[in-house]
């Protein structure tokens, strides 16, 4: 099964995205100075990547005119007025006991079929699909990173923060682009001018650009906006999944696009999250470009993904 990409007018195809880790080593990870670069044209990605969205727009387009922007840019409104250090805090903790549901990722997986996400200007499929659109685009252009294909599987899973037994989160809490809280609000987060109305703005111990946190401490010591991407990454560390560190990366960090995309905030890195922010990368073309509306065969991929899911995780997990 391969994903079938619309008809693309100007389709392009990647060029920084090659599949050269052949070999299948799943746990330990190889990445050095010299990460996949292109060598040859014989080795350029299958996955087309459309120049235009669903709707007929770019990828991303925050500033388009249109009935579904305008809901889109309200989400980003009460994102940004709401998600303050203090209410991060308070979802962790809730969050880390991990007590609504006992399931397997697949049962999970299917639960998706009833979520949509109201921050995505790119996607109103069910959510399920772009899980197996982005696993499956990934699958074509990296055939032996079985872990790549889970992870992409996986990544949007903690959308179920929408659904009534978990919570019933408001979509500001759970979808949209991430940023950490505790420290000045960079410039590059889209829709930046609704945060003047965030509490913590006014705060002198989280309004600097270091804020609580120093130069370099490393990812895992900062606190994210609250959402689908810290709790499933909770949720797979928590249950004793074996994905790579830079799957559990991947999956933490997928909607941090001001640092992923705007180079922002990396004043708080550490070398390691330098490594894994190369795969990030990697993933979040095929996370972005595969959104369409052609839909992939549930049934007809199943198995593959069930034996991964079995590979990697337990049969069942907490939620
Ligand atoms: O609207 C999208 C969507 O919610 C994605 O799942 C998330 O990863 C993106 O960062 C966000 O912008
Ligand atoms: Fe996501
Ligand atoms: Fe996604």
């Amino acid at each position: 099964m391969t994903i079938l990409v619309e008809q693309i007018p100007f389709g392009s195809q990647f060029d920084d995205t090659k599949n050269v880790h052949s070999e299948n080593n799943t746990n330990e990870l190889v990445l050095d100075g010299g990460f996949h670069q292109p060598q040859n044209d014989s080795q350029n990605s299958l996955f087309l990547a459309p120049e235009i969205n669903s709707f007929g727009h770019t990828f991303r387009n925050y500033d388009e005119e249109s009935e579904r922007q305008k809901g889109v840019e309200e989400f980003y409104r009460l994102q940004h007025i709401n998600q303050t250090y203090d209410f991060v805090k308070k979802m962790r903790e809730e969050y880390k006991k991990l007590d609504k549901a006992e399931m397997s990722i697949w049962e999970c997986c299917e639960l998706l079929n009833d979520v949509v996400d109201e921050s995505d200007p790119d996607l109103d499929e069910p959510q399920i699909q772009h899980l197996l659109q982005s696993a499956e685009a990934i699958r074509k252009d990296y055939p032996n990173e079985d872990w790549l294909h889970l992870t992409a599987l996986i990544h949007d899973l903690g959308k179920i923060l929408l659904l009534p037994k978990f919570g019933e989160l408001p979509q500001w809490a759970v979808v949209g682009d991430t940023f950490p809280v505790g420290c000045a609000f960079d410039e590059s987060n889209v829709h930046h001018k609704y945060f003047k109305d965030n509490p913590d703005v006014k705060n002198s111990a989280y309004n600097t650009k270091n804020g609580v946190y120093t130069e370099g401490c490393g990812l895992d010591n900062v606190m994210m906006s609250w959402g689908h991407d810290d709790y499933m990454c909770l949720v797979a560390e928590e249950n004793g999944a074996t994905l790579p560190k830079a799957g559990l990366f991947i999956i933490r960090y997928h909607s941090f696009y001001p640092l992923h995309k705007e180079n922002a905030y990396t004043h708080l890195m550490n070398e390691q999250d330098f490594e894994n922010l190369k795969w990030l990368h990697v993933f979040n073309k095929y996370d972005l470009y595969s959104k369409s509306k052609v839909l992939v065969d549930v049934e007809e991929v199943k198995p593959y993904y069930l034996s991964l899911i079995e590979k990697y995780f337990p049969a069942k997990l907490r939620w």
